[in-house]
């Protein structure tokens, strides 16, 4: 059966130029895939039912973002009357890769890889743009997801210009910290009045990430790690967090500092890190 890849995203830079009056920001992110992606697969069924197959712990099944999207783009389908099968229940399986609320996008991913997917499935034949508009309803970080390509993203995170960026190694670390995306977006103590710049000004500065200051305040191990890799590596937090990346000269250096970080934290403190390659086009589409 057909397996489709549902990537992490990195944030190369994250900056916050103000509040909104809908409570949302209005951000201007560098999105690039990388090659960690969840896998994901959709089996038909004899009935009309959408079950998953593979509950993730903590999260109850109608709050997954597979099952939410497959719910959304069904009712799409029956409000403007489009065909479907007669019987299109789907089974689906996750294989579960990317760690959660790490600030890698992988609930939204996963949520993006179900439409592209049943669109294709039940043969719908809606455009990248219809989906893209149907999955921001289910998260600021979905559109980018479906556009499938290293993109400037403005607006919440939604307004999308494609960019070629070079494809690096980055050693991703992730912490023991599920941290919330609202939590950091509701701190008092946010940067969130960065001046708006256009695209080549942020291309040709240092890039960073406006959440980075209070992750760091709030969660010491990650100012801890950030602090000590970036004495061997740019490094700088992805999103939210809690996901810390490196960018690195080739897979050697990459592997080199993983041998780093493991010797300097202990099994106790529960890091675990990930080699993965930038990847302008995004796995779901390879
Ligand atoms: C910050 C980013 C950067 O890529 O990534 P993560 O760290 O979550 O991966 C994203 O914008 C996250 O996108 P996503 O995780 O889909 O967010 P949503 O579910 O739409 O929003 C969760 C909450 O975060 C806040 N939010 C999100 C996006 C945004 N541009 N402004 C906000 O203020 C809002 O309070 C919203 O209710
Ligand atoms: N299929 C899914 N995979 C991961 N997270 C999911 C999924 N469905 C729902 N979620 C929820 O989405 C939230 C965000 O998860 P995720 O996208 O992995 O992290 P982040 O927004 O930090 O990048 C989590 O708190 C989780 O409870």
């Amino acid at each position: 059966m057909k397996i489709w890849q549902s990537p992490a995203k990195l944030n190369l830079f994250l900056y916050i130029t103000g509040k909104r009056a809908d409570n949302y920001h209005n951000l201007q992110t560098l999105f690039q895939f990388v090659d960690l992606c969840d896998e994901l697969q959709f089996s038909r069924r004899q009935d009309n039912r959408i079950t998953l197959a593979t509950p993730i712990k903590d999260i109850d099944d109608n709050n997954n973002l597979v099952i939410k999207a497959s719910k959304l783009l069904l009712e799409y389908a029956h409000t403007h009357h489009l065909t479907l099968p007669e019987q299109y229940g789907i089974t689906i399986h996750i294989n579960k890769k990317l760690p959660i609320g790490g600030g890698l996008g992988g609930g939204s991913s996963n949520a993006a890889t179900t439409l592209v997917a049943l669109n294709e499935v039940w043969q719908l034949h809606l455009s990248v743009n219809q989906l893209m508009t149907l999955g921001k309803s289910l998260g600021a970080d979905v559109p980018i997801f479906i556009y499938g390509h290293s993109a400037f993203a403005q607006g919440i995170g939604d307004l999308l210009k494609s960019v070629a960026i070079p494809e690096k190694w980055f050693l991703i670390i992730k912490p023991n910290i599920e941290i919330s995306t609202v939590s950091i977006f509701k701190h008092p103590e946010l940067k969130r009045d960065t001046v708006t710049r256009d695209i080549d000004q942020l291309l040709n500065n240092s890039f960073e990430n406006d959440c980075e200051p209070i992750v760091r305040k709030l969660y010491p191990i990650i100012d801890r790690i950030i602090t000590l890799l970036s004495t061997k590596a740019p490094t700088r937090l992805t999103g939210t967090g809690s996901c810390i990346f490196c960018e690195c000269e080739s897979l050697q250096h990459a592997q080199k500092l993983q041998l780093f970080l493991n010797n300097q934290f202990l099994p106790t403190d529960n890091i675990t890190s990930f080699l993965a390659k930038g990847c302008n086009k995004s796995p779901l589409y390879q």
